[in-house]
C-alpha cells in the first residue's frame, strides 16, 4: 500500500475517533450537570485510574500501558474542562518543572496561573482564584522542600494527587557551534547537576551566569545568540531556543515528587497513600509509641520526615508521614481515632510511586 492509501485509512479512523470523542464528551457533560447539582468533585483521580487499569488489562497492543495512560490522561483533562473550566495555580515561572508536572495532569485546555512562591500558590487556592495547587514536595537528590511542608502545616486544603517526574535538563542555544558559546545561563542547582556534561564538552572554563529559574535562563538564551541555557524541555519550547543536547544531567534517576492540592477529598481507589503531620510531645518514646500503633494496625509506612514546629512553644516537632491506605479504611480510621489530638490529616490519594 502506498502513502496516500495508508493516510486515507488513518483519516477514516480519525473520523470515527472524533465521533466517539464527541459522544463521550456529551456524556461527560451530563456527569458534570449531575455533579453541579450534588456538589460532587469534578476531578476524580480514583475513577481515572480505574479506567486506565481496565483498558490496560484488556489491551492487545501494540499500544503500551504508558501510551494508553498518556492519551487518556489528556482525554480526562479535556473532559474535566467540559464539566467546568479548570484553573490551576503552580510554582512558576512558566516553563518550570512544576509547570511541566501541572500540564501532565491538567492538559492543554486548563487555565494555568504561575506564581512566584509556594505560599502564593496555596493562597491562590484558599482565595478560590484557582481550584488546584501544584507544588514540589521532595527530590531524590535534594530532599524535602521545607516551604511546602510548612504550608501543609497551616492549610486545610487536601492532597488529591501525587506525581513523580524525572528531572531532565537540556542544553539549548541559538548558536550553531559549541565553540561560539561565550556564557551559559541556568539555576545554581542545575549547573551542579550537569557538571560531568560541562566538563566533557570543555564548557567548564566559560562564564556561568546563575539566574533564579531555568526558564529565565531559557529566555535570556533566546535573546543572546552567543549564549546557552541549561533548562527544561518545556522552557526551551516556550522561548523557542533549539535543543543541542538532551538529558545532560549527571544522575539520570533524578526525580521530583509533586503534589496537587484542592478543597475536596478523594474516595478510596483500592491503592492509596495517605499523608499526615503528627505533632508529638518532646519526651522519650513518643515517636516510638506513635509508630508502634502503625505497626499494630498493619499499616505500611512509606516515608517520615521531621520538621521543627515554628509557631509552637517548647521544642515540639512535626513529623510528616506517608503511609499506604486510605483515611476511610477501617484500620486507619481506628488509628486516627486513637491519635486524634496528634494527627493533622493531609489527604488520601491514588498511590503513584
Ligand atoms: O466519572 C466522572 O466522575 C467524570 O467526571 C468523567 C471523567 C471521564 O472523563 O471519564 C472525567 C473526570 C473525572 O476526573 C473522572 C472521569
Amino acid at each position: 500500500m502506498n502513502l496516500d492509501e495508508l493516510r486515507k485509512q488513518i483519516d477514516s479512523i480519525d473520523d470515527k475517533l472524533l465521533e466517539l470523542l464527541n459522544e463521550r464528551i456529551k456524556i461527560v457533560q451530563k456527569v458534570g450537570e449531575l455533579k453541579h447539582k450534588t456538589g460532587g468533585a469534578i476531578y476524580r483521580p480514583e475513577r481515572e485510574k480505574a479506567i486506565i487499569k481496565r483498558l490496560s488489562e484488556q489491551n492487545n497492543g501494540p499500544m503500551t500501558e504508558a501510551a494508553i495512560e498518556a492519551i487518556f490522561l489528556e482525554i480526562f483533562a479535556v473532559a474535566r474542562n467540559f464539566e467546568q473550566p479548570q484553573k490551576v495555580a503552580y510554582l512558576g515561572p512558566e516553563g518550570s518543572f512544576t509547570h511541566q508536572a501541572a500540564e501532565n495532569r491538567f492538559g492543554a485546555m486548563s487555565e494555568y496561573i504561575p506564581l512566584h512562591s509556594i505560599s502564593a500558590v496555596f493562597k491562590a487556592v484558599h482565595a478560590k482564584r484557582a481550584k488546584f495547587a501544584v507544588v514540589p514536595i521532595e527530590n531524590n537528590t535534594n530532599g524535602f522542600v521545607g516551604e511546602t511542608l510548612d504550608e501543609l502545616a497551616k492549610t486545610d486544603l487536601k492532597i488529591v494527587a501525587e506525581l513523580y517526574m524525572p528531572i531532565h535538563h537540556s542544553f539549548v542555544t541559538k548558536a550553531q557551534k559549541l565553540h561560539n558559546i561565550k556564557r551559559i545561563y541556568s539555576k545554581d542547582i542545575a549547573f551542579n547537576q550537569c557538571r560531568n556534561f560541562l566538563m566533557e564538552h570543555e564548557l567548564d572554563a566559560i562564564e556561568y551566569i546563575p539566574v533564579e529559574s531555568t526558564s529565565k535562563a531559557a529566555k535570556l538564551a533566546s535573546q543572546d545568540p552567543e549564549s546557552a541555557a541549561i533548562c527544561s524541555h518545556i522552557a526551551a519550547k516556550l522561548y523557542q531556543v533549539p535543543v543541542m543536547f538532551e538529558n545532560i544531567e549527571d544522575n539520570h534517576k533524578n526525580k521530583t515528587r509533586f503534589i496537587i492540592l484542592s478543597d475536596f477529598e478523594n474516595l478510596q481507589s483500592g491503592d492509596d497513600k495517605t499523608s499526615i503531620l503528627a505533632r508529638l510531645f518532646d519526651r522519650p518514646g513518643s515517636l516510638y509509641e506513635f509508630l508502634q500503633s502503625f505497626h499494630d494496625a498493619n499499616v505500611n509506612l512509606k516515608k517520615i520526615e521531621s520538621r521543627p514546629a515554628p509557631e509552637e512553644e517548647g521544642f515540639d516537632y512535626w513529623f510528616y508521614i506517608d503511609f499506604e491506605g486510605h483515611k476511610d479504611d477501617p484500620n486507619i480510621q481506628k488509628l486516627f481515632k486513637k491519635h486524634e489530638s496528634e494527627i493533622k490529616y493531609l489527604g488520601s490519594y491514588v498511590k503513584n510511586g
